[in-house]
């Protein structure tokens, strides 16, 4: 079966919400440091955009988790496959991901991170499917709400593939007889 994907959301819409989004950023932590946490790998593109985009003192750190077991995700455990660098004891963080889906691997990262003594914690994604919701989730700055689709650009993968993607799209499928 191939496969073809349908923009959802261009170039232009996408670097102007992230533009808007920085501008927030920084208002919200004037006279501040920020600190940006990617969540490997589909935050990384968001992340190195809105960065740019923050006009507040910003340092950077990267995770990355993976589900555990069969079902993966629906089993809601999270493991650290990457741990950050730096401790974030008396940090302003801010989690940067590319979406929130079921919510799972959010609300047990934010759950891990609080346990570490950060002095805020924040959490900034790109895209947001508020219908897949599992567990609750409290997303402080949100890009888009989208959809239940599965998207890819941006960050985002359908098999590790259309992560470099400028613009967010919808995979649709061709069936063979087409
Ligand atoms: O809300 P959830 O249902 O937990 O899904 C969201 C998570 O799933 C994706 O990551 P994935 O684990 O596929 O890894 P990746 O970032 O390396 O693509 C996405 O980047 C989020 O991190
Ligand atoms: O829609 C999606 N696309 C890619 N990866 C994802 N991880 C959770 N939701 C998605
Ligand atoms: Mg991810």
């Amino acid at each position: 079966m191939s496969e073809h994907i349908k923009v959802l959301l261009t170039e232009e819409e996408v670097d102007a919400k992230i533009q808007l989004i920085g501008e927030q950023i920084s208002r919200d932590y004037a006279g501040r440091q920020v600190h940006l946490i990617c969540v490997l790998k589909g935050g990384s593109f968001f992340m190195c955009e809105l960065a740019k985009r923050i006009t507040v003192p910003v340092s950077l750190d990267f995770m990355a988790v993976s589900s555990y077991g069969s079902g993966t995700k629906s089993g809601g455990v999270v493991k650290i496959v990457k741990d950050l660098d730096e401790p974030i004891r008396g940090k302003d963080v801010l989690v940067v991901e590319d979406i929130v889906d079921s919510g799972r691997t959010l609300s047990y990262l934010l759950e891990m991170l609080w346990a570490r003594g950060p002095e805020t914690l924040r959490l900034c994604t790109l895209l947001d499917k508020p219908e897949r919701r599992v567990v609750d989730v409290d997303v402080d700055y949100t890009g888009f709400q989208i959809p239940d689709k599965f998207v890819v650009g941006y960050g985002l993968d359908y098999d590790q593939r259309y992560r470099n993607l400028p613009y967010i799209g919808v995979v649709e499928f061709d069936s063979e007889e087409e």
